[in-house]
């Protein structure tokens, strides 16, 4: 086993506290060095955790993360406090099933104080830790640790704006590496870089104020001067947003200097009030690959370690694939304009934007404005599409109903990683979107099982439907089924006659159903497989139609049952009828396939199911 110098020695945190800043540094490396093999074997967030290691070695330090709440934005650079809060064992099983959560999560660990995933969150949780921290009557700090990208999320500034005034000790630190997934967006950007100068006018005052201070009177001289100059300060020089909005601003501080960073920290905890600590990292430090390429190191796959090379070739999948149509819409149609929130390349929006500069539109982690952005867009006569993984469209949930779809305006949702996404888990999984669309009055939701349906739907959403269009589809690649049979609302993808039962699907799982259909036909079952393309007002009308097929039918979905296509099947068939779905739950994180599996929805587990059922004469409803 390879040995990892002093980080095998740290049994918890109590241990930093006894060690010399040298040592500190030491271990940063040990933490770096452990991490970049770790991660490349399992994948997860590399760049994000390499950036913070000296400031999650100087919280853990700082603070008591078992009692003081320590909250990391997102939490997908909580690795170096997983490592020394206990889980360094398990590491190698990160976003693994049954293994290490990529993110916070208290069931994992007490010094996880809330489950995390979305971004610009953690200042409202942390603000209501503290005030449950004083009408408790309790003694413990509260912390939140967010980065410069989850700042540009709105959340970030109601919560800035309440915490600020509100009295409550409550440390902010702003993880500042200038980047979010890709280059950071946007005014707060700016402003964060004219702070980032502003140390050279820290030092220049603190250069005069020692020369003062060597001649007879200076230091009497250099407080009057400080005063004054305070007082000045106030209407000459820009202060921060955050002093504005009632925090105390310290730093910025460089956020690999341990021992500047454990000193603010120290000097911020004995502050009874809200403070702003800013702090500059670098994001991938310490790994030469993603220190030159952050954005491709952000999220990875499995890598050499040694080279950075990704094990894994890239494969076509869907975002890049619509990324690649989208271009070919926009350049013969000037009206199209592509909007992302944080994601451009997550999103397949990577060459839309070098094509189109000017009509691609990257918000920040701000899927509400990106949202009612591209109502403004629709209603003065562009064509936007808004390209969001179907998790973070949860957080535009009253834009689409207020600002697009009451006015019954065109704009196209391309939902990218519907259905269960893997590794992420719970917090990332798109398992709620058709049922929170379809209640949307208008709305209609497209469904692709792969790139050439994807195409069409999208040629149709653009150009043969008005009001809101959604399209989903899944992370990844396609399947074995590569037919295009958008032109039909539903479309029969396997027939069988005098079928024993009939399967009903959308999207992605057309391949599981299809191959439960083939292990029913080597059992002597007969199923005819069924897909529908398009959720809307007709979506009855098709099921009656598909019912009629069989007595008994089973509805095979990768989303949760609630609002699924199978209850509205259970309005009208009057047959056996089997619900398989993600079931009414959270699920744990994993492969797909793993997902699948624990679900019941890949073809095995619906084939078997099928045939027990089949023998035991029952009916799977409810
Ligand atoms: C609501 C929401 N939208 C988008 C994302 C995807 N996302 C995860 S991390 C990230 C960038 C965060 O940047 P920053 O906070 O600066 O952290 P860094 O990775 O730079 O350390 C984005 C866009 C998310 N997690 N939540
Ligand atoms: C932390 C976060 O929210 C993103 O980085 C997310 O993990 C990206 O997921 P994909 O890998 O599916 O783009
Ligand atoms: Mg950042």
């Amino acid at each position: 086993m390879k040995r990892y110098g002093i980080l095998d020695t740290i049994t918890g945190p109590a241990d930093l506290r006894g060690l010399s800043y040298d040592s500190l540094s030491v271990l940063c490396a040990s933490l770096r060095e452990f991490i970049v093999d770790s991660v490349s074997k399992t994948g997860g967030h590399l760049a994000s955790n390499l950036g913070v290691v000296e400031l999650a070695v100087a919280l853990e330090r700082e603070f008591d993360s078992s009692r003081d709440r320590i909250i990391y934005d997102v939490g997908h650079q909580s690795y170096v406090h997983k490592i020394l809060t206990g889980r360094r064992d398990r590491f190698g099983t990160l976003r693994q099933y049954g293994g290490l959560s990529g993110f916070m999560r208290p069931e994992e660990s007490d010094t996880d104080p809330c489950v995390t995933g979305h971004a610009s969150n953690s200042v409202s949780v942390a603000l209501g830790m503290a005030h449950a921290r004083t009408i408790r009557n309790q003694k413990y700090h509260v912390v939140a640790v967010i980065g410069d990208g989850a700042m540009t999320g709105g959340m970030a500034y109601e919560a800035l704006n309440s915490a600020g005034t509100s009295g409550e000790p409550l440390l902010v630190v702003l993880n500042d590496n200038n980047m979010s997934i890709a280059q950071n967006v946007g005014g707060l950007s700016r402003h964060l870089s004219r702070l980032r100068v502003s140390p050279r006018y820290l030092h220049a005052k603190a250069r005069v104020k020692e020369r003062l201070a060597r001649i007879p009177g200076g230091a009497a001289v250099s407080r009057a001067i400080s005063r004054a100059k305070a007082r000045v300060k106030r209407f000459v020089l820009p202060t921060s947003l955050f002093e504005q909005m009632g925090f105390t601003y310290l730093g910025p501080v460089d956020g690999h200097d341990l021992k500047s960073v454990c000193e603010l920290l120290a000097q911020a905890k004995k502050m009874k009030k809200p403070v702003l600590l800013h702090v500059m990292t670098q994001k991938g430090r310490g790994y030469a690959p993603s220190e030159q390429e952050p954005e491709k190191y952000h999220g990875v796959s499995s890598f050499d370690p040694l080279t950075g090379r990704f094990e894994a070739a890239g494969e076509m999948d869907f975002s890049t694939f619509f990324g690649k149509e989208l271009c070919s819409f926009a350049e013969k149609d000037g009206r199209i304009c592509a909007i992302t929130a944080a994601m451009p390349s997550g999103t397949g929006l990577g060459p839309f934007a070098f094509r189109f500069p000017t009509r691609f539109f990257d918000v920040g982690i701000a899927e509400e404005h990106a949202a009612a952005m591209a109502a403004g867009m629709s209603a003065q006569g562009l064509l936007p599409v808004v390209a969001i993984y179907s998790t973070f469209l949860q957080r535009a949930y009253d834009q689409l109903i207020h600002d697009v779809a009451i006015s019954g305006l065109h704009v196209v949702f391309c939902v990218d990683r519907a259905g269960i996404v893997g590794a992420d888990g719970a917090t990332h999984n798109g398992v709620l979107d058709v049922a929170f669309l379809r209640a949307i009055p208008g709305m209609k939701i497209f469904c692709p099982s792969n790139f050439a349906e994807l195409r069409s739907m999208l040629s149709d959403a653009l150009y043969h439907e008005e009001g809101p269009v959604a399209i989903r589809y899944p992370r990844g690649a396609e399947g074995a089924f590569q037919r295009d049979t958008s032109a039909e609302p539903a479309a029969c993808v396997r027939e069988a006659e005098r079928p024993d039962a009939v399967l009903l699907t959308h999207g992605i799982l057309v391949n599981e159903a299809l191959a439960a259909a083939r292990l029913l036909e080597e059992r002597g079952l007969r199923t005819q497989v069924w897909k529908v393309n398009r959720i809307d007002g007709a979506l009855k009308e098709q099921l009656g139609r598909i019912s009629e097929q069989a007595d008994w039918c089973v509805v095979l979905e990768d989303v949760v049952q609630s609002g699924g296509l199978g209850e509205t099947m259970a309005q009208i068939h009057r047959g056996r009828l089997d619900l398989l779905n993600t079931g009414d739950r959270f699920l744990p994180h994993g492969s797909v396939s793993d997902i699948y599996r624990v679900c019941g929805i890949d073809a095995e587990s619906v084939a078997d199911y099928i045939t027990e059922k089949r023998k035991a004469g029952g009916n799977g409803l409810g």
